[in-house]
């Protein structure tokens, strides 16, 4: 406003502004009846001014959380102070649709929300002010961010053929699992298989169909297993199991069960239908080895003792 203007005129110009700055604002009474309805309002709400002049907020908006509003509102006219809200805390306080032609992913704007005391000339606080701010964008390329991360930290952690977890990850949870067991001393198998003859499946129908071999594996074997059973993929076509609160006999019952659903299992690929077994070995953890590679080597031994003597064959660590 500058000395030469008439105070109307300002006024006049000042309505303009808040008509259409692209900030939502709205001023209510204590009652929450509403008084003022700026055009981002009318255009996001589909509502007029006129229409909603003095009527109660919650009528309109039957989807406003009204106990958290009162609570908020409550507290800046009590204490004459501003209060704010991140889209991060409630991601919107009016339901518009998203009208963000580059961040039409996500249905609904994002909000952040301003409640400000609006105090009378005697500084008596009547009247409150909201102000919404489409933070749709930030929100979006936040959220596909923390997306990116988290399929990133994915990707680190498993194999990409298989989707199991890779050597590096799962060779932690052995680790993890071994220092369990000195302190808990409870029951507890590890189990390492390895696909018979690989080599001549891939030297017969190609390296892709062998490829399509492990996916098998990875499947089948992941739908026999329990969820706190942890699968892994440690080398070319030799996998690793950990079964948590499972003695030798029980990982035998397991691995028997899978080496069966493999052996009778016939795989379509585009090179033909494979047929393969495979060979297990098995160590329950004892008081005996050092450390948890130590552990390993005992269902390594397992495993190499079951291809010597014959393949498709299960054998125990003693
Ligand atoms: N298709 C495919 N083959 C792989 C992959 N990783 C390792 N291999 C193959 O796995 C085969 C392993 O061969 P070997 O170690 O001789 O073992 P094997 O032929 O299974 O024989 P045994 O284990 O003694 O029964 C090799 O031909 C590798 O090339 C992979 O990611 N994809």
């Amino acid at each position: 406003m500058t000395m030469n203007e008439t105070a109307p005129q300002s006024l006049h110009w000042m309505m303009d502004m808040l008509e259409s700055v692209e900030v939502g604002l709205v001023v209510l009474d204590l009652e929450f009846r509403v008084h003022l309805w700026n055009g981002f309002m009318e255009n996001h709400s589909g509502i007029s001014a006129n229409t909603i002049h003095n009527r109660v907020l919650f009528d309109l908006f039957p989807d406003i959380p009204r106990d958290w509003l009162t609570r908020k509102a409550d507290a800046v006219a009590l204490l004459n102070t501003r209060a704010f809200t991140s889209w991060e805390q409630r991601p919107y306080l009016f339901r518009f649709r998203n009208t963000r032609p580059i961040t039409g992913t996500e249905d609904y704007m994002f909000q952040n929300l301003t409640i400000s005391p609006l105090a009378d000339a005697n500084g008596n606080v009547e009247k409150l002010c909201l102000m919404v701010y489409d933070v749709t964008d930030i929100a979006t390329n936040k959220r596909a961010l923390e997306r990116a991360n988290a399929q990133l930290s994915r990707l680190s952690m498993t194999d990409r053929l298989t989707g199991l977890l890779n050597r590096a990850t799962w060779e932690n949870l052995v680790d993890a699992e071994f220092e369990r067991f000195r302190r808990y001393g409870q029951n507890t198998s590890l189990v390492l298989f390895d696909i018979d003859a690989f080599k001549s499946v891939n030297d017969r129908y190609g390296h892709l169909a062998g490829d399509e071999v492990l996916r098998h594996i990875a499947i089948t074997t992941k739908n026999l297993l329990r969820q706190s059973d942890s699968l892994g993929r440690y080398g070319g076509e030799e996998f690793g199991i950990i079964l948590p609160e499972t003695d030798v006999e029980g990982a035998r019952t397991i691995c028997e069960r899978i080496r069966e659903v493999i052996e009778r299992s016939e795989v379509q690929t585009s090179a033909g239908r494979i047929r393969y077994t495979i060979s297990t070995g098995i160590a329950q953890l004892t008081q005996t080895p050092k450390n948890y590679m130590k552990w390993m080597q005992q269902a390594d031994d397992a495993l190499y003792a079951a291809k010597s003597s014959g393949r498709n064959r299960i054998v125990v660590h003693q």
